[in-house]
C-alpha cells in the first residue's frame, strides 16, 4: 500500500517560472520530491506525488474530454473487453497546454529513473528531452500520439493491462486523477499486480487525490535479488467505480503504431 503524499516537502524549492502563472506554468508541480518518487518505485513498484495540478487545471483537463475536435480515436472498452467505460487519445497533446506542460515536466525526471532502470536491468537507455525521443519513436515508425483521458460511471472499470504501443516503450507513465474521490464518485481504485518470478503476485491499491499523480512501470521494474535486478512483470487497472464520474489523465510517453 502506498501512503497517500499531500502536502509537499517543506524543504522543496518552487522551480522559477513566469511570474504570471497561466494555465501552463503548473506552480503546483515544482515540489515533486524525485528522491522520493525514486525510493516509492523501488520499494512499492508505484509512486504517489504531491498535488500537481491545481483544481481548475483538474476540471480544465476533465472538461477536454467533451470536446470532440481534441481527440484522434475514442474507445468504448466494453467493445474490445477492456473493461467498461471510454478513454479518448488526443489528436495533439501539445495543443492542450496543461498536458503538454505536464508532461514536458515530467519526462526529464522519469528519463533519469528509466535509465538507472536501464543500468540494473542491461536495457537500452533514452534520451533526457521528449523530443529525442518522440524523434526515435518516428524513426521506429511509432507517430501516434498516446496521452489519453478516461472516463467512467458507475460499474465501469479498467481490465489489468500494459500501455505497450509498439517496439519503443518507454518504460515508466503518469495517470493523473482528474476529480475528487469520495466526492465526485466513490470506488474507482487504481489497481497494480505485480508478478514475482516463482513467486505469488502481489496487488496494490493506490487512492490519489485531486491532482496527484501515479507514476509506475509500463510493462516491468527492476527488483534487487540475490543474485543482482530480476525484471518483474506489472499490469495496472481500475476497480469498478461504485458511484459518481471518475474521469483521469494518462500520460505515456512513447508514441503508437
Ligand atoms: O483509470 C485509471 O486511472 C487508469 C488509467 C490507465 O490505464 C492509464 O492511465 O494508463
Ligand atoms: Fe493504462
Amino acid at each position: 500500500m502506498v501512503a497517500p503524499a499531500t502536502a509537499a516537502p517543506a524543504a522543496a524549492a518552487p522551480e522559477p517560472g513566469p511570474a504570471s502563472p497561466g494555465p501552463a506554468a503548473l506552480p503546483a508541480l515544482a515540489p515533486v520530491d524525485w528522491q522520493d518518487v525514486r525510493e516509492q518505485l523501488d520499494r512499492d513498484g508505484v509512486a504517489l506525488t504531491g498535488p500537481l495540478l491545481s483544481p481548475a487545471q483538474c476540471r480544465e483537463l476533465a472538461e477536454t474530454f467533451d470536446d470532440d475536435g481534441l481527440f484522434r480515436s475514442t474507445v468504448v472498452m466494453q467493445r474490445y473487453g477492456f473493461g467498461r467505460g471510454t478513454y479518448r487519445y488526443y489528436a495533439d497533446p501539445a495543443a492542450v497546454p496543461v498536458l503538454d506542460a505536464l508532461r514536458e515536466r515530467l519526462y526529464p525526471p522519469l528519463a533519469r529513473i528509466a535509465n538507472q532502470w536501464a543500468a540494473r536491468l542491461g536495457e537500452r537507455t533514452f534520451p533526457l528531452t521528449l523530443a529525442e525521443l518522440h524523434a526515435e519513436c518516428a524513426a521506429a515508425g511509432q507517430h501516434r500520439p498516446t496521452p489519453l483521458v478516461l472516463r467512467y460511471g458507475p460499474g465501469d472499470h479498467a481490465c489489468l493491462h500494459q500501455d505497450v504501443y509498439g517496439d519503443l516503450v518507454f518504460p515508466l507513465q503518469a495517470t493523473i486523477m482528474l476529480e475528487r474521490p469520495g466526492e465526485d464518485f466513490t470506488g474507482g481504485e487504481n489497481v497494480f499486480v505485480e508478478q514475482r518470478p516463482r513467486s505469488q503476485s502481489r496487488a496494490i491499491v493506490v487512492r490519489p487525490r485531486l491532482g496527484q499523480a501515479l507514476v509506475f512501470p509500463v510493462q516491468h521494474r527492476p527488483v534487487q535479488g540475490s543474485r543482482g535486478y530480476r525484471r518483474h512483470p506489472m499490469r495496472h487497472g481500475t476497480n469498478a467505480v461504485e458511484s459518481g464520474r471518475r474521469t483521469t489523465l494518462g500520460v505515456i510517453f512513447h508514441n503508437a503504431r
